[in-house]
């Protein structure tokens, strides 16, 4: 095998295949797919990947590879062909289907250079040569453009006087610690021992720590250990009694934390009977996909740590994702508490060597389970045994930038691979899990009640345009300041939650809660400050923000939105004596600063924790016995078919804070729209009443999961040819469509231009289009030319989660 499949690092459809090359005789037998190589494309070097090897190449002139990359692949053969799946069905280019499996240390950094020549002589050169390189050969490529023109420099290139220079480089070097070790064995030790004079105890101290260990010590850690001075250790190494060496340590972000270690706990009847199925499949090499849908507060973690452990003990492994908002250091805690050093964790926060290093203990097997957010489901990992995935409603785990996978999908498609089972877990499951489960493509396990049966949190709904009504101008209740006022006196916790999304975006009327929504669309029309329109993102639809309310006529009709910095100064207007915490991007952007926050709310340093999404899921403490949320329509009113179901869930997850242990719980939810179904049935936390509403809608407005869609947005600096091209393609894709899809567009995206740039889409309907990816494929590569010269972007989205 003497030639090498390789896709290069140039993303750009008619590259985006394998190339032959050549592998040098020195090279035969290194090479092996999956590993980076460097390769001479075109007059540079750059990065590919190996994705095969073979004996005959239908080209006669082939290059020869320049040198590898990695010395072992840093893809096995199951992700080369999860590669290839996610190219054909997120249609992204193969080179960032591998890209986005590798940790980011070792996505490739180009350094560009522009370089002498090694035949030029400096001072014979243009005077303007002379001075981009001011007595040095090498000069960065910004700086000699900076310095000169591009036809010059490309002038004196064809001349043979310069030439550009690529460095492909690593981003991250292994940390290394210095060692020492014995070279003596224990008898040879112990004669040294009784030869060295009487007085040199400490050396004696040294070769008496080495009499009972036997493999190399950190020097820092014998330092410590022992109380000797580096003299010391060199006085021996001079002896050649021990030596000194480099190994490689990985830089654990948990380094410094213990863990308590826990035990199985006896299950519960719903936990027993949900996690039967559960082992039978692990047992049975069984390719299923289960949906645990489990209240708030119902144990599901515990039956993800007993099925894991049945994975372990059958000698497979396990990845389990978690949103990376509730990927605090307690759910890390649950899971290195029962697996220990056996847990490898992987999310954001992490440093990019401290990520590269966790990703090295799962290459090198040292680790069986992975916690982590969405790009863990990439983990190297060999011998799948489950994949768990918790909260698996989260919209995070759908990635936005290309590929634009779901991990859901991932998940799906590697346990296929590994005949094993996948686990999906949430309160409130996504409609279209759920969905899933009722037609029997999941199964569905179910764990309606608590621990101990303790009873979900007693719901109130405030409606806050009653107090308006009464004089309450206050962005609290009178109802929810007494359940506040309470709490304080008797010491118990309150968490205070607002929803921030969706800021100041529509136009409601404060008086009786009017909305105004588009006309066709049965969406809330989004408002723009800068003309004072309304308008809609879906059919293009827009109106003229109304004075008064067209319903009650009142005049209190604006923009909605507030913003947590505000709600702080009220609380400390209004209840000057309590201790408040806020969370939100600006008080947790530091690192180690949400869990710092966190910490000091459940040591009892405040009595209200007040904050945006990221209070929303994860906590388990058992002081809160009151959870409010102030504003939950927010977040309805987003131009979003799936608003509803966000909102549902949201408030859901928010409601299960309160309550889970011996304290009884209490939810006060403030609203304008109390009449909403995703709010009132929140209330009675009825997820099935919930479903089966949500459905109805969706039915009706022909959306997931009746129908699949895909969203195509074009993007160019001139509005007209933004507009064109648009038309040119929802024309071409409708012809390509069969009668029952429909084709909507085109239509200027929700977010109308970014960066100057004019952003048109086209929204796809569909049931069934066995052929649409080939369509939307071809479609691209027609434009490949322009997207290349003329400044034309096109993004397809297959199954969109964000519609701007
Ligand atoms: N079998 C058990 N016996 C006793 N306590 C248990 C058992 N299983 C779980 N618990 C405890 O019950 C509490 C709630 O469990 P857990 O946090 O796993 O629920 P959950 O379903 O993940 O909830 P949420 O969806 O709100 O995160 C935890 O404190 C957990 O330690
Ligand atoms: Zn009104
Ligand atoms: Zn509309």
């Amino acid at each position: 095998m003497n030639i090498a499949s390789i896709v290069v690092d140039v993303p750009a459809r008619q590259i985006d295949k394998p190339f032959d090359y050549l592998i040098p005789d020195h090279l035969i037998g290194v090479i092996q797919p999956g590993m980076r190589v460097i390769v001479p494309f075109g007059p540079r070097k750059i990065q590919g990947f190996v994705t095969g090897l073979k004996e005959t190449s239908d080209y006669k002139q082939l290059k020869a590879l320049i040198e590898p990359m990695d010395l072992t692949p840093v893809l096995n053969n199951e992700l080369l062909a999860l590669g290839d799946w996610l190219t054909e069905t997120t249609l992204c280019y193969k080179i960032s289907a591998y890209q986005v499996m590798i940790p980011p240390a070792l996505k490739a950094k180009y350094e560009k250079k522009l370089k002498l020549s090694s035949t030029a002589n400096l001072e014979e050169l243009p005077f303007d040569i002379q001075s981009i390189f001011n007595n040095q050969d090498t000069v960065s490529w910004e700086e000699a453009v900076k310095l000169s023109s591009l036809s010059f420099l490309q002038k004196e290139a064809a001349e043979g006087n310069i030439e550009i220079q690529y460095i492909v480089k690593d981003r991250v070097k292994k940390k290394k610690l210095k060692a020492i070790y014995s070279l003596l064995s224990k008898e040879q030790l112990s004669f040294e021992k009784e030869n060295l004079p009487a007085h040199v105890v400490k050396q004696k101290k040294v070769i008496d720590f080495f009499l009972h260990s036997d493999s190399p010590v950190e020097m820092r850690e014998l330092l410590s250990a022992l109380g000797v001075t580096t003299s010391v250790i060199k006085g021996l190494i001079q002896k050649k009694i021990l030596a000194e060496m480099e190994i490689e340590v990985y830089r654990d972000p948990y380094e410094d934390r213990n863990f308590t270690r826990t035990e199985p706990l006896p299950l519960t009847e719903d936990q027993e009977n949900s996690i039967r199925p559960i082992l039978a499949s692990i047992e049975e090499n069984k390719n299923e996909t289960f949906l645990l849908y489990g209240v708030t507060g119902s144990g599901k973690t515990e039956v993800y740590l007993q099925s894991i452990q049945k994975v372990l003990q059958d000698g497979k492994e396990a990845i389990v994702l978690v949103p990376e908002i509730s990927l605090t250091p307690q759910m890390v805690r649950r899971f290195k508490g029962r697996f220990g050093d056996q847990v490898a964790v992987l999310h954001s926060g992490l440093s990019v060597g401290e990520k590269y290093d966790e990703w090295r203990k799962i290459q090198r097997q040292e680790v069986k389970v992975v916690v982590g957010a969405r790009s863990a489901i990439f983990a190297p990992f060999q011998n799948l045994g489950i994949i768990i995935i918790d909260e698996e409603h989260e919209t995070s785990y759908k990635q936005e930038e290309n590929p634009k996978y779901h991990a859901r999908d991932v998940a799906i498609q590697r346990s296929i691979k590994h005949n094993c089972p996948v686990v999906l877990g949430s309160a409130t499951p996504s409609l279209d899990s759920y969905a899933r489960a009722q037609k029997g493509v999941y199964k569905l396990l179910a764990m309606p009640k608590r621990m101990n049966n303790q009873s979900l949190p007693a719901v109130e709904i405030i409606d806050m345009r009653e107090e308006l009504r009464d004089g309450n101008r206050s962005m609290f209740s009178r109802t929810l300041l007494e359940k506040i006022k309470d709490r304080l006196e008797k010491k118990e916790q309150i968490v205070l939650f607002l929803n921030k999304r969706g800021h100041s975006s529509f136009v409601m009327c404060r008086d009786c809660g009017y909305v105004v929504n588009c006309h066709n669309c049965d969406i809330s029309l989004t408002y723009h400050r800068f003309n004072q329109l309304m308008k809609c993102h879906y059919c293009g639809y827009e109106a003229a923000a109304p004075k008064h309310c067209p319903e009650c006529n009142s005049e209190h009709i604006r923009y909605f939105g507030t913003g947590t910095q505000k709600v702080e100064e009220e609380l400390s207007k209004i209840l000057p004596e309590a201790k408040v915490i806020r969370m939100d991007v600006d008080t947790t952007s530091r690192k180690g600063s949400h869990e710092k926050l966190l910490d000091q709310f459940q040591e009892g340093q405040a009595d209200i924790l007040l904050g945006t999404q990221m209070i929303a899921k994860g906590l388990d403490f058992p002081n809160i016995t009151l959870v409010g949320v102030l504003s939950a329509d927010t977040m309805l009113h987003l131009p979003d078919f799936r608003s509803s179901e966000k909102t549902f869930q949201l408030l859901t997850q928010v409601s299960g804070r309160a309550g889970r242990h011996e304290l009884e719980g209490e939810v006060v939810i403030q609203t304008y729209t109390p009449e909403h179904y995703s709010v009132e049935l929140a209330g009675e936390q009825d997820y099935r009443k919930f479903y089966a509403q949500e459905m109805i809608v969706r039915k009706i407005h022909k959306y997931p999961p009746f129908y699949y869609i895909s969203l195509i947005t074009v993007s160019h600096e001139e509005l007209l040819k933004a507009v064109s091209v648009t038309e040119k393609i929802t024309a071409y894709i409708q012809s390509k469509l069969s009668k029952d899809s429909i084709c909507l567009g085109p239509v200027a995206s929700p977010i109308p231009r970014i960066n100057n740039r004019y952003r048109y889409q086209c929204l796809i309907k569909y049931k069934r289009e066995p052929e649409l990816n080939k369509s939307l494929k071809k479609m691209l590569d027609n434009y490949q030319q322009e997207i290349i010269s003329g400044g034309l972007q096109i993004s397809v989205d297959v199954n969109p989660f964000i519609l701007m």
